[in-house]
């Protein structure tokens, strides 16, 4: 017999909050691996806190996450670790507590990697966003803020961003957890491979650059066969990215 439900949408987005465990720093045996992501102070461990339940500080001063703090959620019977990583603002130069966020991003394997942006300084977060859609194949987009953009009278076609980006979008104000719920399950869904993301990538790229990316990228795979990224990787070393360089010369990366 059909389980009986109470109300037309026990199954919509909102109800589907009531899935959402928050397991504290309970990790062990995870199925998924979830990257936050994004420039400093966009909400990253203010969306960690919703879904953990822990207390990792946040706010502007002081309140920087200046290591990585993990925790864990239970979603749809589905277990999940959830890494709260320190802003940055590139994955190309970076200070020493950017470097945390972009080993993990780099090196860390997570499954999926929400972006966190602040929609009411859009434009220049998106500088970041492009690099992280350059070295993986499954994120979300957290437009986070939007209480914020729409005090300020900005409106976001988060329609065409997804369709551009290439990736899931879901608008959240996450102090007052509105939009959590949905990006739990947009989260759910790339994990598991039923949204599938194409983010968008450099076209173009000229011929005689490819050709000694991918003689670099073979070298690199020779040497390190479990490396992610190595394209990018490639692509630093012959840009001369000092830490690139070092970190391929002690292989410190493959322990991630
Ligand atoms: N108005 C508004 N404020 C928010 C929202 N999300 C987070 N905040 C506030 O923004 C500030 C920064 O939030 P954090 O969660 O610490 O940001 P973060 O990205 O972890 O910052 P870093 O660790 O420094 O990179 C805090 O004061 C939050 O309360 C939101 O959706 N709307
Ligand atoms: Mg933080």
């Amino acid at each position: 017999m059909q389980k009986p439900t109470n109300s037309a949408c026990e199954g919509c987005d909102l109800n589907q909050a009531s899935n959402l465990k928050k397991l504290g720093i309970n990790i062990d045996n995870n199925d998924y691996v979830v990257a936050l992501a994004g420039n400093p102070n966009t909400g990253k461990s203010t969306v960690f806190n919703a879904l953990t339940g822990l207390k990792q500080h946040t706010g502007n001063w002081p309140g920087k996450t200046v290591t990585r703090a993990e925790g864990g959620y239970n979603f749809n019977n589905n277990k999940y670790k959830i890494v709260d990583l320190p802003g940055t603002y590139s994955l190309l130069s970076t200070s020493q507590d950017e470097e945390v966020a972009r080993n993990f991003i780099l090196f860390g394997k997570p499954d999926v990697t929400i972006i966190v942006v602040d929609a009411s300084r859009l434009e220049r977060n998106l500088n970041l966003v492009l690099q992280i859609l350059e070295i993986t194949n499954k994120a979300v987009l957290c437009l986070n803020l939007m209480d914020e953009a729409t005090r300020l009278d900005i409106e976001i076609d988060d329609r065409t961003l997804a369709r551009d980006l290439g990736i899931p979008v879901v608008p959240t104000s996450a102090r007052s957890k509105e939009g959590i719920p949905e990006l739990l399950k947009t989260v759910h869904q790339v994990a598991t491979g039923e949204i599938i993301c194409k983010p968008h990538r450099i076209k173009n790229v000229p011929k005689n650059i490819n050709n000694a990316i991918e003689k670099l990228r073979l070298e690199i795979e020779a040497t390190y066969p479990n490396v992610p990224n190595s394209r990018w990787i490639a692509l630093r070393l012959l840009d001369g990215d000092e830490r690139i360089i070092e970190a391929v010369k002690t292989g410190e990366f493959i322990t991630e």
